[in-house]
């Protein structure tokens, strides 16, 4: 037996930390954080076509799979693609290709298979042969295995046409790139297109978008994005300043911060300024006046706006296949979450607006976070992260009912409904002294 096999997830970690008032939900949250998201969103580049056209362009690519694609004139540059009808069925007949589980999540989220991804495709499988794909839970399947992977620990993910055989996967000196396996149709119902993301638009999750709303960025001001890797909300938030201003985006790891440089000169946003830097030492109190442009550290009260989308267990990125975070390293995040936050409050003007998010649903890095920062930072009043989309704060966590009303977690149950996206946290803070 493969599917539907859920929770299929090792979660002793999460179970240890994640709901320990709320542990009457918590198969039922398990169970949701296995599935995959219903909806597919694109955030479309106005300064390069319109949503309408975009949302053409989806209709056309997901026709055979029976999905409805929509819009929603609060959010004007989003495409929304539903779930399909077409689900897959596991055939014994056919032959086997193996994934890990990172790629199996990303083939139940509608990506084609690119070569880099096949752990295992059995032996003689021929070009345009019909296979089934299964994901390696465990990860024990040898790279390059010729037979079938016998393990009570594979599930089936779905099924796809070969379009790279054995010989131009494997190999010495080869460096394989491209679409390996076309996904046919998978057991999510996703439809499975690959990913449209272009010039034109980006894929990105809901929760994503909605962020960067909620920071409400204008033309003009100076912006920090603290962990701005790998630059998603960068560009739309310099979309929505009209690429006029200053975007500083810092990110520690200096491959990442690379790879953004790349995309401001492809795309031409010259408002976004890229420095690799740590920024749990982003403040400087002795540097005064120093401009923005000049680079980090920066001093007191220098920006308008502050992102911080901070680093975290990740535990919303749906279906979590299987999970291998420990007790210790979940603790690790508020750790450095905190020490991101101060530096965050010195840097923000007095009157200014800091958005802290997170793509997790444990409780200690989102609620709890916002419960410390309020009790640290008499300065600092939460505000409503609107525009809602997502639900409120957790019950029974350390946050009033006023406090949990103001702040924004994507879930299993939201304020919109029918949004039905990856976990995610948002909060808004605005500096009043
Ligand atoms: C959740 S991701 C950010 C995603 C990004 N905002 C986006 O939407 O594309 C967190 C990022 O924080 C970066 N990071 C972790 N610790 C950091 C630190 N001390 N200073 C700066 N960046 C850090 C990681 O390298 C990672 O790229």
């Amino acid at each position: 037996m493969y599917y539907p096999k859920s929770p299929f997830v090792k979660c002793r970690a999460v179970e240890s930390q994640l709901f320990r008032r709320n542990l009457p939900h918590f198969e039922d949250f398990l169970q949701w954080l296995c599935e995959t998201p219903k909806i597919t969103t694109y955030r479309v580049n106005h300064l390069e076509t319109t949503t309408e056209n975009f949302a053409n362009k989806v209709r056309s690519s997901s026709q055979s799979f029976q999905c409805t694609v929509t819009t929603d004139p609060n959010l004007p540059e989003v495409v929304f693609l539903s779930k399909g009808k077409k689900l897959a069925k596991h055939d014994p007949t056919l032959k086997e290709v193996i994934v890990d589980k990172s790629c199996g999540a990303a083939l139940l989220r509608g990506a084609h298979l690119y070569a880099p991804g096949v752990l295992a495709m059995q032996s003689g499988t021929k070009q345009d042969e019909v296979v089934n794909v299964f994901a390696d839970l465990e990860g024990k399947c040898k790279k390059g295995t010729t037979t079938e992977y016998l393990s009570d620990q594979k599930t089936f993910i779905g099924i796809g046409q070969v379009k790279q055989q054995r010989y131009q996967i494997y190999g010495d000196g080869l460096d394989p790139k491209g679409v390996a396996v076309e996904m046919v149709s998978t057991v999510s119902g996703v439809p499975s297109i690959g990913d449209l993301s272009s010039t034109e638009a980006l894929l990105q999750n809901l929760p994503s978008i909605v962020c960067v709303h909620v920071l409400d960025p204008k033309p003009k001001e100076i912006i920090l994005d603290m962990c701005s890797a790998p630059g998603n909300k960068t560009t739309h938030i310099a979309e929505l300043m009209g690429n006029q201003g200053t975007i500083i985006a810092l990110d520690k790891t200096e491959s990442k911060i690379q790879l953004i440089k790349n995309k401001v000169q492809n795309y031409g946003f010259d408002s976004i300024k890229p420095f690799a830097f740590d920024s749990t030492k982003s403040f400087d109190e002795t540097l005064i006046r120093k401009s923005a442009l000049e680079g980090p550290p920066f001093g007191r009260n220098t920006f308008d706006r502050i992102l911080l989308d901070a680093p975290c267990s990740a535990l919303g990125n749906r279906p979590v296949l299987a999970d291998s975070l420990t007790p210790k390293m979940l603790s690790s995040y508020p750790v450095v979450q905190k020490k991101l936050f101060c530096n965050a409050v010195e840097l923000l003007k007095v009157g200014g607006v800091l958005v802290f998010s997170t793509c997790t649903i444990v409780e200690d890095e989102n609620e709890g976070m916002v419960k410390w920062a309020l009790d640290k930072f008499p300065n600092l009043k939460l505000v409503d992260a609107t525009p809602f989309y997502g639900g409120e704060g957790v019950e029974g966590c350390d946050l009033s009912d006023e406090e949990r009303k103001k702040v924004q977690r994507f879930g299993i149950k939201n304020r919109v409904e029918d949004v039905d996206s990856v976990g995610f946290f948002i909060s808004k803070f605005i500096k009043v002294e």
